[in-house]
C-alpha cells in the first residue's frame, strides 16, 4: 500500500494523450458507416504506414507533436462528446489500444458505456485487447496493414493479437486496398489467420473523393470475386481530408 506521499489517483490518473475529439459527424468507414458519431483521437502509433491519413498523431519528423498532442482530462472529453448527443463514439488514433492500462482509458470506456453510448475502436490489429476493453467495446474495427503500408510483415501482422481480436466475436476486419493485388493479399491474411470471412471489409485507399473512387473502381471486381464486403470512406467523399470530420 502507498504511504502518505502517494497522490490520490484522481490527481494524476484520469487523463489520456489525445490529438483531438470532435463531432457530431458520421462514422465514415466500415459496417456502421452513416451512423451519427463522435470521435476521440488518441496520440501515438506503433506503426508508421506510408499512406497514413493522421500522421500528426505520431510522426514527429513531419509534425510538432508537442503542439498536436495534449494530455487531456478524460472528464472534459466525456462531457463534450456526450453533449454531441450521438449514439456512437469512435475511439481512433493513431493506435488507441496503446493507451490500455492507463486509468484514463478505463475511465473513458466506463463513462461512455455508463451513458449508453456504443463504443467502436479503430485498431491496427497488433495489440491484444484487455478484458475491460473487450467488455466495454461493442465493435473493434480492426485494420491489419498490407505490404502497401511500407511496414515489415513482422511488425504489421501479429498473430496473437489477430487471434485475440477474433476471439472477442466483436471484431470486423477492414483492409485498406488500392489494387486487386492488395485484395488478394488481404485474402491470404484472412486464410492464414482463419479470420471470419463474413466479417471482412475491403476499403479503398484515398484521402480525396477522386482517389477513393479510383481505388474503389480498381478493387471492386476482386472484392466481389472473394465475396468480401466493400466499404467506402463517406467522410472522405464528402469532406476530403479535412480534419475533425
Ligand atoms: N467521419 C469519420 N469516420 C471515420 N472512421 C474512422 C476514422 C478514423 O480516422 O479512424 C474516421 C474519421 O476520421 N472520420
Ligand atoms: S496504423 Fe493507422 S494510425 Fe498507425 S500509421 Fe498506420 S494508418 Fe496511421
Ligand atoms: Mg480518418
Amino acid at each position: 500500500m502507498g504511504g502518505a506521499v502517494t497522490a490520490p489517483a484522481v490527481a494524476t490518473g484520469e487523463t489520456l494523450v489525445l490529438a483531438e475529439w470532435f463531432g457530431p459527424t458520421f462514422q465514415g468507414e466500415g459496417p456502421s458507416a452513416g451512423t451519427p458519431a463522435s470521435f476521440v483521437r488518441t496520440g501515438g502509433c506503433n506503426l508508421g504506414c506510408v499512406f497514413c491519413d493522421t500522421p500528426y498523431t505520431w510522426d514527429g519528423r513531419r509534425h510538432d507533436l508537442r503542439a498536436e498532442l495534449r494530455r487531456t482530462p478524460v472528464a472534459d472529453v466525456v462531457a463534450d462528446v456526450l453533449a454531441h448527443d450521438t449514439p456512437l463514439i469512435v475511439i481512433t488514433g493513431g493506435e488507441p489500444l496503446l493507451h490500455q492500462g492507463q486509468p484514463g482509458w478505463d475511465r473513458l470506456l466506463n463513462a461512455l458505456s455508463y451513458h449508453g453510448r456504443r463504443i467502436e475502436v479503430e485498431t491496427n490489429g497488433t495489440i491484444v485487447p484487455s478484458s475491460l476493453t473487450s467488455h466495454r467495446v461493442a465493435q473493434f474495427n480492426c485494420s491489419p496493414k498490407l505490404a502497401n503500408s511500407g511496414e515489415p510483415t513482422a511488425r504489421r501482422v501479429v498473430p496473437a493479437a489477430l487471434a485475440a481480436l477474433a476471439a472477442t466475436n466483436k471484431a470486423v476486419f477492414k483492409f485498406v486496398a488500392a489494387t486487386p493485388g492488395d485484395v488478394d493479399e488481404a485474402a491470404a491474411i484472412v486464410a492464414a489467420h482463419r479470420l471470419p470471412r463474413d466479417r471482412v471489409w475491403i476499403m479503398p485507399e484515398g484521402t480525396s473523393p477522386a482517389t477513393v473512387l479510383e481505388a474503389s473502381r480498381a478493387i471492386a471486381d476482386r472484392v466481389v470475386a472473394h465475396r468480401f464486403r466493400l466499404t467506402t470512406r463517406l467522410h472522405t467523399l464528402i469532406w476530403s481530408d479535412e480534419r475533425r470530420r
